[in-house]
């Protein structure tokens, strides 16, 4: 089976304190493996978009380990967790997040436009993007013209102008009709399924969670079940080995060990991240 991309161990996501505090993940130790597609479900509140989150480095665990290709993200400096945030991971959020004065074309580039990619490189890069997501001929509409499953379309083409290898879908049919939804997830699994993108879906859309490899069933801040499908049981990754393989120390270097970022230059990532969570209330 391949190499694990993610792995946590004993991980704890605490919020507030005194009489307020409230243990969202109670020690999550799990591996998502390259190439995997992982369903986050279980009921409101028991803390799945806590654990995205924490994956997806846009917070900080209160204990344990989150490692990417082996190595502790909490050895890197904010700026290289930044880029690498920015470099391998991408996002597709239910409530798209698009900057709604600005073209579809604008949105998609902007991650290129924060890491200093050239503007016609910029464009040309962008149409493409778009082109492989049968939006090109909506490039100069404003984002705010859209409709809902096209605005989700430009929020993976977004997701993929950096050409991450992990994908986290937060909820990304949660706005859209069924038939719409089906198209976004048929998109999501086709890429998966022809460029091996890793993909980590929060749900409660049981129809989407079955199409992953892999469902982690979430309650009260503990993974309570980890279900693979048939797939994956016959390549020897039976249920359990996650929380068996979870306990090896997690340590070394691998492909995706953090940029160089000895210069210090503010991270690209999280202006990405600021990019992304540009409302489209807010624009
Ligand atoms: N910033 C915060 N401060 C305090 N409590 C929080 C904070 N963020 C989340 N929580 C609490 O942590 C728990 C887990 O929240 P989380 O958003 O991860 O759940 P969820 O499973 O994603 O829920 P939903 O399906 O409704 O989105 C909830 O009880 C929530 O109220």
């Amino acid at each position: 089976m391949s190499a694990p991309v993610l792995e946590t161990e004993n991980l704890v996501k605490v919020y507030g304190r005194g009489e307020s505090r409230f243990d969202a993940l109670k020690g999550l130790t799990f591996e998502i493996h390259e190439g995997e597609s992982v369903a986050i479900v279980g009921k409101s509140g028991s803390g799945k978009s806590t654990l995205m989150h924490l994956l997806a480095l846009l917070d900080e665990p209160t204990s344990g380990v989150v490692a990417m290709d082996g190595r502790p993200v909490s050895q890197l400096k904010p700026a290289q967790v930044s880029a690498l945030r920015n470099d391998t991971f991408g996002f597709v959020f239910q409530q798209f997040f698009l900057n709604a004065n600005q073209t579809v074309l604008e949105n998609v580039i902007l991650p290129l436009k924060i890491a200093g990619v050239s503007a016609s490189e910029r464009k040309r890069r962008g149409m493409e993007v778009l082109e492989q997501l049968e939006m090109a001929d909506k490039a100069k509409n404003k984002a705010n013209d859209l409709s809902g499953g096209q605005k989700q379309r430009v929020c993976i083409a977004r997701a993929l102008i950096n050409q991450p290898t992990v994908l986290f879908a937060d909820e990304p049919t949660g706005n859209l009709d069924t038939a719409t939804g089906e198209v976004v997830e048929d998109i999501l699994f086709g890429l998966h399924r022809d460029r091996g993108i890793t993909l980590v879906v929060v749900t409660h859309d049981d129809d989407l969670a079955s199409r992953c490899d892999r469902r982690l069933l979430m309650q009260d801040g503990l993974i309570v079940a980890d279900d693979r499908g048939e797939a994956a049981k016959a390549a020897g990754a039976g249920v359990g080995q996650a929380s068996r393989e979870g306990s090896r120390q997690v340590g070394g270097h691998g492909k995706h060990a953090a940029p160089a970022t000895a210069d210090g230059q503010p991270a690209s990532g999280q202006d990405t991240e600021t990019g992304t969570k540009t409302g489209e209330g807010q624009a």
